[in-house]
């Protein structure tokens, strides 16, 4: 979707804030470009939306090559959120998220209409905050507004240059996870310049960690975590990746035990059976639908009808594919022997425990080294 052939930028006083840069963006993946501040990032975003152009190579987006396109036109097809949002001061919210709209010729009701649906859709209410004025708003919602304004034209591909950077860490979080949310519904085609190594492993699919004006490494995070590519790229991750890599391992199938599974209507004698057989101390317990609602301990099952009423509930639960730091906040926050791990239709599909958590995460850590010892080899 967004390709860079053997892109370089100098500026006239002879600074090379690009050198030969050369990678692809596919169509609907987040790419996020990290690296300290001067390695060229920003100017790598501009170049797209030529707001800067290259002086050699050529950027081609969804197959054109952009030094031929009229650069307001451009503009149209590419959402861009900036750190300072730009918001107009003396316009609503409202009125700022519908201003692309507006500009392309659709009418005041409809434009309006799209910027009340956009406005939720990053999470603000437009009855509520839709007729303020952005110095009404904190730092993290006029963030939203700039998010939901620059996706009111619905373009392909959005630009996005340390939009989270100037809230506080605690919003920035939140802001993070919304976005998330949000892509997996838009599934845009996304640069995203950060400074934050965090931000970056997070949010991006694949990620390009920046040394002065060229790609040290193009990967997907947990790669980058792993096997970076050089020392320069280890000292950038830090020497914590190992941790880091956390949030980006998923809990997989293989890491899941799998104790008996008796039912809500269950007569109690053959739960108790069940139980027997596998010489288990407890089971989980699913309602008529397959849904989970608990656990129930052997020897409870010694009178009563069916399972119902000796089961206990138990809230907690995993999606399969959350994260190994996932996996531990819920456990920690829930003081529990095992947490349930459910598919996207929310079936069950097996239980984790500490023990299965302990041995996903030596994986995890064993993973790094033996990557590395291959990167070093
Ligand atoms: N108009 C300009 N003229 C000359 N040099 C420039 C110009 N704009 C940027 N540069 C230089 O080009 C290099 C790359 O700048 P760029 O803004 O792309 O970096 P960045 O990675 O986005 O940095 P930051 O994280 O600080 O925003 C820097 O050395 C910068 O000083």
């Amino acid at each position: 979707m967004i390709r860079f052939e053997h892109v370089t930028k100098r500026y006239p006083d002879g600074t090379t804030a690009v050198d030969d840069l050369s990678f692809e963006v596919a169509e609907g993946e987040l790419v996020t470009l990290v690296g300290p501040s001067g390695c060229g990032k920003t100017t790598t975003m501009k170049m797209v939306n030529r707001l800067i152009d290259p002086t050699e190579g050529r950027i081609l987006v969804d197959g054109e090559d952009i030094a031929g396109v009229d650069p307001v036109k451009l503009r149209r097809r590419i959402g861009y959120v900036i750190q300072q949002v730009g918001l107009f001061p003396h316009k609503t919210v409202l009125e700022n998220t519908a201003t692309v709209p507006q500009l392309l010729g659709w009418s005041r009701r409809k434009a309006r209409e799209r910027a009340a649906e956009l406005l939720d859709l990053v999470g603000l209410d437009p009855a509520v905050h839709g007729d303020r004025y952005p110095d009404q708003l904190s730092g993290g919602q006029r963030q939203r507004v700039g998010v939901a304004r620059a996706l009111a034209a619905d373009p392909p591909v959005l630009l996005m240059d340390e939009p989270f950077g100037a809230v506080d860490p605690v919003v920035r979080e939140h802001l993070q996870s919304e976005f998330l949310r949000l892509q997996r519904q838009v599934r845009k085609t996304v640069l995203f310049v950060t400074h934050d190594i965090e931000e970056a492993v997070r949010l991006g699919d694949r990620m390009a960690v920046y040394g002065a004006g060229r790609v040290e490494q193009f990967d997907t995070p947990a790669t980058v975590l792993g096997a970076p590519a050089s020392p320069y790229v280890a000292d950038f991750v830090g020497s914590d990746r190992g941790l880091k890599r956390l949030s980006v391992t998923a809990i997989g199938q293989d890491d899941l035990e799998q104790p008996p599974v008796v039912r809500l209507d269950d007569a109690v004698e053959a739960a108790a059976e069940r139980l027997a057989a596998q010489d288990a101390r407890w089971a989980v317990v699913l309602d008529a639908g397959g849904a989970l609602h608990g656990w129930v301990a052997r020897e409870a099952l010694a009178d009563g009808a069916a399972v119902r009423d000796h089961a206990r509930r138990m809230e907690a639960w995993l999606p399969l594919g959350a994260s190994l730091k996932q996996a531990f906040s819920v456990m920690l926050q829930h003081d529990a022997g095992w947490v349930a791990v459910l598919d996207d239709d929310e079936r069950f599909r097996g239980v984790l425990t500490p023990a299965g958590l302990h041995e996903a995460l030596r994986r995890s850590v064993s993973g790094v080294e033996q990557l590395e010892s291959v990167a070093g080899s």
